[in-house]
């Protein structure tokens, strides 16, 4: 297939997700079938980064999309060293980088740590619901890197156990909902039932308030005639991921980007696995990236998308695939 058009791309932007950098010798997943290379991560990211700032074109920017440092630094009293260990490595990065907060974040830091930290990314906003009274603790924004092209950061642990006081409002808005459907003690723990599996702890979903925050920015971009990307932590459609790993309102995220002509692009972490699919209703192509976390020391997982007037191309590394999403 011709990938790229003949002719230069609008711009260009990196991808990487779950990087969960540890100083911490090999593991495995929870269910002990997938290694977890928490040293060589860091390695992993290092080689994204070296290949970013050394191509000829340039990324304008890097979407690292959540998980960038693992827990279990958290165990060790080694959350901040790990955070300033992989900072320091994009400190040697040229792009600016545009930080998702997944559910790691959240077990090595409070939401409002978070918020004080360089993982807050929303400096480069042009747009979010944080100046709006009630709405402070809303970790999303939108941001325009070229004209017509729009890209929103989302919250997918906005309603939360993680990270939230027990007296927030959300954090117990998020144990009503995930008290419905999850009956085990342990609430990381997955229901049986396939449609209710997502309802565990290290999930989270997005608050009516920053929906509606997102409603009018698509509104604003429909009338614009903008190409919008979405990105956030979790996955939203079932067709690139596990149904584990879906966001918990994922359906209210489909129907808002079915409500609206804007959206292109919806990408997400999390499952470490990759996953891609095609909405065929709305034209919206749904990516899941390829976590670094169980990447082989020997491989890469990274991504670089160069956006042109009718498609955005991605080149992958390693484990991610190539891909041209054709806007519709
Ligand atoms: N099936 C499960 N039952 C109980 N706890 C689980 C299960 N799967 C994951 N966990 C726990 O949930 C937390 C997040 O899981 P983890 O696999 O580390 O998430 P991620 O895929 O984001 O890295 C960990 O504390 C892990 O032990």
């Amino acid at each position: 297939m011709d990938l790229c058009p003949q002719q230069p791309a609008l711009f260009t932007f990196g991808v990487i997700a779950d990087v969960q950098y540890a100083d911490l010798d090999d593991g495995f997943n929870f269910t002990r079938t997938r290694k977890r290379y928490y040293r060589s991560s860091l390695q992993l990211l290092k080689n994204a980064l070296k290949s970013w700032s050394e191509s000829a074109v340039k990324p304008d920017f890097i979407l690292q999309l959540g998980d960038l440092i693992d827990g279990f630094n958290k165990l060790h009293g080694a959350s901040q060293r790990a955070l300033d260990t992989v900072l320091r490595e994009f400190g040697s990065c040229p792009a600016k980088v545009h930080h998702v907060w997944g559910n790691h974040e959240f077990y090595n830091f409070s939401r409002s740590e978070l918020m004080r930290s360089p993982l807050d990314s929303s400096l480069y906003a042009d747009w979010g619901p944080r100046g709006v009274p009630g709405e402070d603790d809303i970790y999303a924004y939108q941001f325009s890197p070229f004209p017509g092209f729009t890209f929103v950061v989302l919250d997918a642990y906005d309603v939360s156990l993680l990270g939230r006081q027990q007296s927030n409002k959300q954090y117990n808005n998020a144990m009503n909902l995930i008290r419905l459907y999850n009956k085990n003690e342990d609430l990381n723990c997955p229901p049986g039932l396939q449609c209710h599996s997502r309802f565990t702890m290290f999930n989270g979903g997005f608050s009516q308030e920053q929906l509606d925050w997102l409603d009018s920015v698509l509104s604003v971009a429909d009338e614009k005639q903008e190409r919008v990307t979405i990105v956030s932590h979790l996955p939203v459609h079932p067709g690139c991921t596990d149904s584990v790993c879906l966001a918990w309102n994922h359906d209210d995220l489909l129907a808002m980007i079915r409500s609206h002509s804007c959206v292109v692009c919806y990408m997400a972490g999390h499952t470490h696995d990759g996953g891609y699919c095609l909405d065929k209703d709305t034209g919206v192509h749904h990516l899941t990236v390829d976590g670094v976390i169980e990447t082989h020391p020997d491989s890469d997982a990274y991504g670089t998308v160069s956006v042109y007037p009718d498609r955005m191309v991605l080149r992958g590394n390693g484990k991610i695939m190539d891909r041209v999403f054709l806007f519709s």
